[in-house]
């Protein structure tokens, strides 16, 4: 597979990354010698079998986990040496998160967590930003909904306040974890499409894990991780395909 050395036309690649966890006999290899890049504007998601890496290398490519081995970078940054501190404004300007338990601040209404990561940045959003999360707001169908809270929400308004949230800050990059993984497959798909139109309407970067094949068949590309390595990369398929392939994935792994 060819390894990328540049950046260009990627938002985030890693380069002969290796983790480890723990040592000796207990050593687990989660990640075995992978080189990928994202590319800018595209829907990638991340496939594979339980076990297979696909957390680690996202959490070691969005700097929440280090490398063992080899480098990460964001855009033209190399992330892989960054200091706590360094890695936290980071994540804070430049990505953008979706959680499948949405991960929304309780106390806070709707208003206050899409504001909350620019009030963390150290100042509210200004005008324009405002305007922004206005619009994303409305083009959510969240207008009637900005002063409640999360408990008063339905899980699928909840992870559409959580993507208008990761999108209000126009980050480089999203990483969404199994975005679809706590809703029904209507309410799912639909969390989809929203993430499907912010590829094509602002050209937004994003890359998404999931089990799923049907999540998984709205992306433009597909990388397919088994034993902590990258073992196939297509661009979009339908959900049957990506099923026989995961099928034919968990039969070698097992
Ligand atoms: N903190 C940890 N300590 C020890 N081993 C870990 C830790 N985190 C992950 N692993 C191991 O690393 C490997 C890869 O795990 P990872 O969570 O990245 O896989 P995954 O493909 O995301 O799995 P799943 O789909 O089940 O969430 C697995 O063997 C896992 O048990």
């Amino acid at each position: 597979m060819e390894i990328q050395t540049s950046s260009m036309g990627l938002v985030a690649r890693v380069a002969h990354l290796s983790k480890y966890y723990g040592s000796g006999a207990q050593r687990v290899t989660a990640l075995d010698d992978v080189s990928i890049g994202i590319r800018r504007g595209e829907f990638t998601a991340i496939m594979g079998p339980s076990g297979s890496g696909k957390s680690t290398l996202m959490h070691v490519m969005a700097g929440l986990d280090s490398a063992s081995e080899g480098s990460a970078w964001l855009g033209d940054d190399e992330i892989t040496h960054l200091r706590d501190r360094e890695l936290t404004r980071l994540r804070r300007r430049r990505i953008g998160f979706v959680f499948q338990a949405f991960n929304l601040v309780p106390t806070l209404d709707v208003r206050g967590n899409l504001r909350l990561p620019f009030e963390l940045g150290g100042r509210g959003p200004n005008r324009e930003e405002r305007d922004r999360i206005d619009a994303l707001v409305a083009g959510l169908g969240l207008t009637d909904r900005v002063g409640h809270r999360p408990h008063e929400l339905s899980g699928g308004q909840q992870q559409r306040v959580a993507i208008a949230r990761a999108l209000a800050t126009q980050p480089d990059i999203i990483f969404a974890d199994e975005p679809t993984g706590a809703l029904d497959s209507r309410t799912g798909r639909e969390v989809l499409r929203l993430l499907r139109s912010a590829v094509i309407g602002s050209g937004q970067s994003i890359a998404m894990v999931t089990h799923d094949p049907v999540a998984a068949s709205h992306a433009d590309r597909i990388l397919f991780l088994a034993d902590g390595r990258i073992v196939a990369d297509h661009r979009a398929m339908s959900a049957e395909r990506i099923s026989e392939m995961m099928l034919s994935l968990e039969a070698v792994s097992a």
